[in-house]
């Protein structure tokens, strides 16, 4: 089949390289043409594990290729997946929607009879049907689940496939589409337009508060001397409960689940049904982050004038570049504007980081980082990081003292070292 992706961020690129890889004729379209540029040379435009290989491959084939030109993209296929961003607005908690209103208004001039435009982008319910009204052309919504650092793994082999359609000839298209996936047995949900885009923001807000759950638990074991890992962990071996998404910390972050709470919540105000729950897994959430600065402070001695500190992590997670609404980046530069010098280190992401975060410095290497440092916070659980010896660490920090704001170092070892070390939620 011909398809085209109109929007190639971290959702659409990966898209379109995946529906390459099981066979389709794809063209991917950008505003961009910086990105359009690197990812037609083979160059992918941000960090994501297994992305080149997938992209370089497909290109080789001859099976992808890449554009900025809707016109173009109107005219080479008949099913268009939108994958463009649906950013927090500014100064509001809803979804701006004027990137999909205008790669939609670009795309619906010159779409061809019988088309098929797909969201994906992740969307307040009922911007399907607003849209299904101003395009000549069929809309459906088939929202992605995909997790950044896992998104090659994630598209190809869904937990399921979820479709909104209006017609069964819809569905028929989607299920071409997916064929090799369905082959292989990933389940199918097909529905309406407004269930597809609710399963969405439904699935995202329960993920943020699984972890506003555990990150709650976590400060009352810090009232009381608890443990909160143990806790988890008990909790954890009931299946109904489950393990996953009870690490607690300084949170959750990311382009889409901070944003994505905050405008379901919001559209659904506007629906008069009250998700006031989601404000409080917001609130806790971004208390986490001025635990790990309080614990920090702590350490220094009660003020950071003056103080060196070093950051362990600058992206939202490990295994991806992305520095958007990171938590370790918003501790590092509220312990920056509290008058420390902040020295941030991260396997992949410095370059965003820096362009988001002027003030603080970033240095190459982790040692490096904690050179003459005061307190050492560890922020993003890199796989390096848990390498790292505390015995060498120690050799060039001003004083041994860590926050693991993941949960993710032995505190054993590193006290066994010299270092005095504080975690949220454990003693
Ligand atoms: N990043 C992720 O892991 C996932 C993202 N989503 C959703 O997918 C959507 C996209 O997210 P990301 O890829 O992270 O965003 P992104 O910001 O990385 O990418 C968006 C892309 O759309 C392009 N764009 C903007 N206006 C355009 C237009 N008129 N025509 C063509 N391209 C245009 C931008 O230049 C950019 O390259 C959002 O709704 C997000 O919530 C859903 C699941 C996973
Ligand atoms: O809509 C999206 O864009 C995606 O949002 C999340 O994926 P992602 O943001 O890539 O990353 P997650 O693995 O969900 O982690 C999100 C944040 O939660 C934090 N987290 C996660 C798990 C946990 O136990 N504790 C915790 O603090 C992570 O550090 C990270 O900051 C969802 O997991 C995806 O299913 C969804 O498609």
């Amino acid at each position: 089949m011909r398809l085209t992706v109109i929007g190639t961020g971290y959702l659409g690129a990966v898209h379109a390289a995946c529906l390459a890889e099981i066979g389709h004729e794809v063209l991917g379209v950008d505003v961009d043409a910086a990105r359009i540029a690197a990812l037609s040379e083979g160059r992918a435009p941000f960090f994501e594990p297994g992305f080149p290989e997938v992209l370089t491959r497909n290109l080789a084939s001859g099976r992808l290729r890449f554009s900025t030109s809707s016109a173009e993209a109107a005219a080479f296929g008949d099913v268009h997946f939108l994958c463009v961003g649906t950013p927090q607005q500014p100064g509001s908690q809803a979804a701006d929607l004027t990137y999909l209103d205008a790669a939609v208004a670009d795309l619906a001039a010159g779409l061809r009879p019988g088309a098929l435009v797909v969201g994906k982008s992740t969307v307040p319910v009922g911007t399907a049907a607003r849209l299904a009204a101003r395009v000549p052309a069929e809309v459906a919504w088939n929202p992605e689940f995909l997790r950044e650092g896992f998104a090659v793994e994630d598209t190809l082999r869904p937990d399921r496939l979820v479709v909104g359609v209006t017609s069964s000839s819809a569905e028929a298209v989607l299920r071409e589409v997916y064929a090799p996936m369905l082959a292989a047995g990933v389940p199918w949900v097909s529905t309406d337009l407004a269930t597809a885009e609710l399963v969405k923001v439904a699935a995202n807000s329960f993920l943020a508060t699984k972890i506003s759950f555990i990150n709650a638990m976590a400060e009352v074991c810090e009232a009381t001397g608890g443990d909160v890992a143990t806790l988890a962990e008990a909790i954890g071996y009931d299946v109904r409960i489950g393990r996953q998404f009870l690490r607690a910390g300084i949170g959750f972050g990311g382009g889409c689940l901070p944003k994505d709470i905050r405008a379901f919540r919001h559209r659904a105000a506007e629906l008069g049904v009250s998700l006031g729950f989601l404000g409080e897994v917001d609130e806790i959430n971004l208390r986490r982050r001025a635990r790990a600065v309080t614990l920090a402070r702590e350490l220094v001695g009660g003020s950071f004038a003056g103080r060196n500190v070093a950051v362990l992590g600058a992206t939202f997670k490990p295994d991806s570049d992305d520095v958007r609404d990171s938590p370790a980046l918003a501790v590092a530069s509220a312990i920056r504007a509290e008058g420390a010098r902040v020295t941030v280190h991260d396997p992949q992401g410095v370059d965003n980081a820096r362009a988001a975060f002027p003030g603080l410095d970033y240095s190459p290497g982790a040692q490096k980082a904690c050179e003459g440092a005061h307190v050492v916070l560890h922020l993003t659980e890199w796989d390096e990081y848990r390498e790292l010896d505390p015995e060498a660490l120690g050799e060039v920090v001003a004083a041994r003292a860590l926050v693991d704001g993941r949960n993710a170092l032995d505190a054993s070892v590193w006290r066994a070292a010299g270092w005095t070390v504080r975690a949220l939620g454990r003693r």
